[in-house]
């Protein structure tokens, strides 16, 4: 047997290539359908490093305590197809799915297993596998851990065959404990040379609710197979989720994560489609979207009378309210997900953006999204909104800036965030979008960047070099990161403080770190960075 040494990436540019792919880090909505697989793959494939999921890595290794195999990559994996084995789950991964460490299979082979809780033996069949590790169904949980939540509790008939949520089985406070060291583990890994001079990651902030949440939904169904239909062969019409770990639709009447009006349509749009389902050709992804438009007739009352309607149309405009502020997007467009954290999300973000330049840090209260006007900081004058999208934070934080500027590469966002300024009654003098890449934010800036502070909200992959770079050569005094996903997030702030470090320049001080859990019921967590220039 030949030594294989799996050394996890630690370098910002392996990172960089690695992480948008990594199945740890999968997408917040369901992938599109692929065609129906009813059978898993017999064959037992060769592994090559491409199989290691860089982000899992950190957490194999964590649980084994070593990288180091002593296994030769061309023998197959140590199991019979489909075996069923005992395991005892040892730890949890990022995407919240369990490890259990087999000492006598492989030199320490791992199992991953969704739906399960650190020290319960499980029964688990193994499917699929991968350099130094399988991922395996869970067949049954043989001794429950005592924190496991009791079945008829679940709020889901779907959990644990649904793809949508991983965290059912567990309380809401330990769904908070596990996305704070979520939060913590992504800086340790990918921030790793900073790691011992952050602060201590803050208490994840909760959702007011846990269920009822999700102003968006987007179920798939399948068309009906041609050849059993010409055969005149019953077929079952899947309209739903894809099913955990299997490409497969799972028919599903409601989903308790989605808000009562984006369920309401789901019951129209299922029943339209189970009717017409002989007329499409293919499959497709719906999209149900909860809007709040004002009533016609109250838009002068104050405040107007809005009501909920499940739009479906992509291009429609959608409604929404963030406490006093309004915010018409397309539907089709991105918008955060969870109206109900919003304020307090806002809130924390006004409240890091005016801490206090010299003496950043302080214990804050609870915040709220009308707190701002008796804390604003004075220093800063000034404000950039990279990856403004509609204009959401450029325009719940304006207050106490001179100037804010927002950039963004999507037209049809940058005209609604120009829209939203106006039904704000924002004044377009002081407050602007700009349709532009991120990467080039600064080059039309004129802002003193020791009175300029910059909220970046990037997509999941992350900020660019290239935005890093000009971050760099403008150096703005206080930074909120805001992010769907922390480990590029601590990947960035790696990138940012090493840039600095090579320039000769103090760089950054890490004033706070802390989750926002707009999704509840599920892995995801938003972190939010604030930085304080030094
Ligand atoms: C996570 S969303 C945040 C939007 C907004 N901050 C919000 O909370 O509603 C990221 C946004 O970045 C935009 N985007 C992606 N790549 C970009 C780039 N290179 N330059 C500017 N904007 C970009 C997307 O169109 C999207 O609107």
């Amino acid at each position: 047997m030949s030594e294989s040494v799996i050394t996890p990436p630690s370098a910002a540019t392996d990172m960089a290539t690695a992480l948008p792919n990594a199945p740890g880090v999968l997408q917040e909505v369901a992938v599109e359908p692929k065609a129906p697989a009813t059978k898993r793959s017999k064959k037992v494939k060769k592994l090559t490093k491409k199989d290691i999921d860089e982000v899992l890595m950190h957490d194999i290794v964590d649980l084994r305590g070593h990288n180091h195999w002593d296994w030769d990559p061309k023998t197959p994996p140590p199991f019979q197809n489909f075996e069923e084995l005992e395991v005892t789950i040892g730890s949890l991964t990022q995407s919240g799915e369990g490890l259990a460490l087999l000492p006598d299979r492989g030199d320490g082979w791992v199992l991953v297993v969704p739906f399960v809780v650190p020290g319960e033996k499980v029964k688990a069949r193994v499917y699929r596998h991968n350099w130094g590790y399988s991922h395996a169904d869970l067949v049954e949980v043989i001794q429950p851990a005592e924190n496991r939540i009791a079945k008829d509790d679940i709020l889901c008939k779907y959990f644990g065959t649904c793809a949508g949520c991983q965290l059912q089985h567990f309380s809401y406070a330990d769904q908070m404990k596990f996305k704070r060291q979520v939060v913590e583990n992504a800086f340790k890994n990918y921030a790793s040379k900073y790691f011992a001079s952050l602060p201590p990651v803050d208490p994840v902030s909760q959702s007011p609710i846990q269920s009822e949440y999700r102003t968006k939904i987007t179920p798939h169904f399948e068309a009906l197979n041609p050849k059993h239909q010409s055969a005149g062969k019953a077929q079952s019409v899947q309209i739903g989720f894809m099913q955990a770990g299997k490409r497969r639709i799972l028919d599903i009447e409601e989903c308790p994560i989605g808000t009562p009006i984006v369920n309401e349509g789901m019951k129209i749009m299922r029943a339209e489609v189970q009717k017409n389902i002989a007329s499409y050709k293919k499959g497709a992804t719906m999209l149900l979207r909860e809007s709040n438009p004002i009533v016609p007739g109250t838009e002068s009352d104050d405040p107007p009378t809005t009501t909920k309607i499940c739009v479906t149309d992509h291009k429609a405009t959608i409604t929404e309210w963030v406490g006093k502020y309004r915010f018409d997007y397309p539907a089709g467009s991105f918008f955060q997900n969870n109206n109900a954290i919003l304020p307090s999300l806002i809130g924390y973000v006004q409240q890091q953006l005016h801490l206090p330049l010299s003496s950043a840090g302080a214990a804050i209260a609870e915040p709220t999204l009308a707190s701002t006007s008796t804390t604003l900081n004075h220093e800063i004058k000034y404000l950039v909104d990279a990856y403004c999208g509609s204009g959401l934070f450029g325009i719940t934080c304006h207050e106490g800036f001179k100037k804010v500027l927002g950039v963004e590469i999507s037209a049809a966002s940058i005209s609604c965030a120009t829209n939203n300024l106006v039904l704000n009654k924002l004044s377009t003098d002081t407050t602007a979008f700009h349709l532009d890449d991120a990467d080039k934010i600064f080059a039309h800036i004129d802002f003193p960047s020791e009175e300029t502070a910059l909220i970046i909200d990037p997509p999941r992959k992350g900020c660019s070099e290239e935005f890093l770079d000009q971050m760099v050569a403008f150096l703005p005094a206080r930074v909120v990161y805001v992010s769907c996903n922390v480990q590029t997030q601590a990947r960035d702030l790696q990138g940012l403080l090493d840039r600095c470090a090579s320039k000769g320049l103090p760089g950054y001080k890490v004033e706070a770190i802390r989750g926002f859990d707009l999704f509840p019921q599920t892995r995801h967590v938003e972190g939010v960075m604030t930085l304080t220039r030094l």
